[in-house]
C-alpha cells in the first residue's frame, strides 16, 4: 500500500467536501488524519483548507487541460495538487511527482490516469504567478448569494467572497484586556477593538502564554458580543449556548459569576479544558434550553445562538460545499425560541446580548425587530454597541452591530456577526 501523504489525504477530505458533503472538522474528527506525523498533519489542514478556498481558480487552470472530468477522486488529486504548486508554492517537481505516484498505485486503469496527471499537472504548474492572482475568487452558492445581495449589494458580496478566498488571521483575546503588552510578547498587533492578531498561526501551543492561559483563540468579531453585555464584578450571568467557551472566558475574567449552558456533551468538555487552562471558573450545565429552568433570575444572559454560521466561511470553506438553505427556518424558530424563554430567566430591568455568527438578516436584525415586536417591555440600547474599535457605521438601523468579513480588509477582515443589546424594563 502507498504511504499515506499529506497531499493524499487533503485531497480524501477535499473529496468527502465536495462529493459527499461532509463537514471538514468532522471527517478529521473521525481520525483521517492519524496516520500522518504532526507537521503533515497541519500541512494536510493547511492545504485542505486552501484548496476549497481556491476551488474555483484550480479548475480555471485545470479545465482547458482536460479532455473530460476525470473522476471524483482524480479529480480532487488535481485539485489539491495545483493549489499546492499555485496558491501554496509547493515545488512542481515534487507535487507532480508524488500525484502521478499515488495515481499509478492505484490499480486498474491506474496507468492512464497517472498519464494524464502527469501531462496535465507539468502544464498546470507552468501558469504564471500573476495569472494565477488575477483569476476571481470562488463564488457562494446561489442560495446564499442572493440573500446576501439582497442585503449588502453586490460590491459588498464580491468583497467578502475575496474575504473567504483570503483566510483568516488569527486573533487572540487577552486575559488581562492589556492587547498592547499581549501584541508586544506574541509578536502580533493590538487591534482596536482589543484583540490581538497574529499574520501567520504557526503551533498555537508553542506561542508564549499558552500554557499558562493568559489569552485564548477567538476571532475579534466574536470577542464583540461579551464585550457588549460588559458584565461588572459579582454579577449573575448566564451565557446560554456557551460551548467550547470563547465567551465564557471572557465573562469569567470579567469577575462575572457564570453559568454556562449547552446541551452538546462533547463541546462543553473543551469549555471545562479551556477553563481550567486559563485558571478561570464558571458553573457548566450541560442541558437543553428549552426545556431547562435556573433556580433564579440572571442580572444578564449571553445567547450566542446556534446560526447557519455563515460569517464564519473565511474559517471553514467546506461550509458552502455541506450545507444549503434546508433547516435554515427550523433554525431561526430554535433562536426565535431561546431568546423568548430567556427573557422569562432576566430579573426585572436586566439585560440580554443575543448575538450569531451569521450574515444572514433572518438570523439577526430581523430576528431582534421580530423580538422587539413580540415584547412590548423591550427596548434596544444602541449606546452599548460603541464600543471602542467599533466604527459607527457598523451599527444598523435596527440598533444592532453587523461585522462582515469585508471589513477592516487592510487588516485582514474578521467573522461576520449580528449583536443586539436588549433591556428588560424595570
Ligand atoms: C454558536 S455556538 C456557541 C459558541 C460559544 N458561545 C462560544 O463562544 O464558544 C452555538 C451552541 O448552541 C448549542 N445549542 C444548540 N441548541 C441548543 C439547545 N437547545 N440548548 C442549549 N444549547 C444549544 C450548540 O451545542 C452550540 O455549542
Amino acid at each position: 500500500m502507498a504511504k499515506e501523504t499529506a497531499r493524499g489525504q487533503a485531497a480524501r477530505l477535499v473529496l468527502g467536501v465536495t462529493e459527499e458533503r461532509r463537514v471538514l472538522f468532522d471527517q478529521i474528527a473521525q481520525g483521517i488524519l492519524t496516520q500522518l506525523a504532526p507537521a503533515e498533519r497541519a500541512q494536510a489542514q493547511r492545504l485542505t483548507l486552501s484548496t476549497l478556498r481556491n476551488l474555483s481558480r484550480a479548475d480555471s487552470v485545470l479545465k482547458p487541460l482536460l479532455r473530460k472530468r476525470p473522476p471524483p477522486p482524480v479529480l480532487a488529486l488535481l485539485r489539491v495538487s495545483v493549489t499546492a504548486m499555485l496558491a501554496e508554492g509547493e515545488p512542481p517537481h515534487a507535487v507532480v511527482s508524488e500525484a502521478v505516484g499515488a495515481l499509478r498505485a492505484g490499480g486498474r486503469h491506474s496507468e492512464g490516469m497517472a498519464g494524464m496527471a502527469n501531462a496535465v499537472l507539468r502544464r498546470a504548474g507552468e501558469t504564471a504567478p500573476e495569472n494565477w492572482a488575477a483569476l476571481p475568487p470562488p463564488i457562494l452558492p446561489g442560495w446564499l448569494r442572493g440573500r446576501l445581495m439582497s442585503a449588502y449589494g453586490k460590491v459588498a458580496v464580491i468583497a467578502m467572497e475575496a474575504a473567504h478566498a483570503a483566510g483568516a488571521p488569527l486573533d487572540l483575546t487577552p486575559k488581562d484586556r492589556d492587547a498592547a503588552a499581549l501584541a508586544e510578547r506574541v509578536g502580533g498587533v493590538a487591534l482596536p477593538t482589543g484583540s490581538v492578531r497574529l499574520a501567520r498561526a504557526g503551533q498555537i501551543s508553542e506561542l508564549q502564554g499558552y500554557a499558562d492561559g493568559d489569552w485564548w483563540v477567538q476571532d475579534a468579531a466574536a470577542a464583540l458580543p461579551a464585550k457588549v453585555l460588559a458584565p461588572r464584578p459579582g454579577e449573575r450571568v448566564l451565557d446560554l449556548c456557551s460551548a467550547p467557551g470563547g465567551k465564557t472566558l471572557q465573562l469569567a475574567a470579567a469577575g462575572a459569576k457564570v453559568t454556562a449552558l449547552d446541551i452538546s456533551a462533547e463541546r462543553m468538555e473543551r469549555l471545562r479544558e479551556n477553563l481550567t487552562r486559563c485558571r478561570l471558573s464558571a458553573e457548566a450545565v450541560i442541558d437543553d434550553a428549552l426545556q431547562w429552568q435556573p433556580p433564579d433570575a440572571f442580572d444578564a444572559i449571553l445567547l450566542d445562538a446556534p446560526c447557519s454560521a455563515t460569517g464564519t466561511i473565511r474559517r471553514h470553506p467546506d461550509l458552502p460545499h455541506v450545507r444549503d438553505k434546508s433547516g435554515l427556518n427550523e433554525t431561526v424558530a430554535l433562536q426565535a425560541a431561546l431568546l423568548d424563554r430567556a427573557l422569562t430567566w432576566l430579573r426585572p430591568g436586566g439585560r440580554l446580548v443575543f448575538a450569531t455568527c451569521s450574515l444572514l438578516p433572518e438570523e439577526g436584525e430581523r430576528q431582534v425587530s421580530a423580538a422587539l415586536a413580540r415584547h412590548p417591555g423591550l427596548r434596544a440600547d444602541r449606546a452599548a454597541l460603541a464600543l471602542p474599535g467599533v466604527d459607527a457605521g457598523w451599527i444598523t438601523a435596527e440598533n444592532g452591530l453587523r461585522t462582515r468579513p469585508d471589513l477592516w480588509p487592510e487588516r485582514g477582515g474578521m467573522d461576520g456577526f449580528f449583536i443586539a443589546a436588549l433591556h428588560i424594563s424595570q
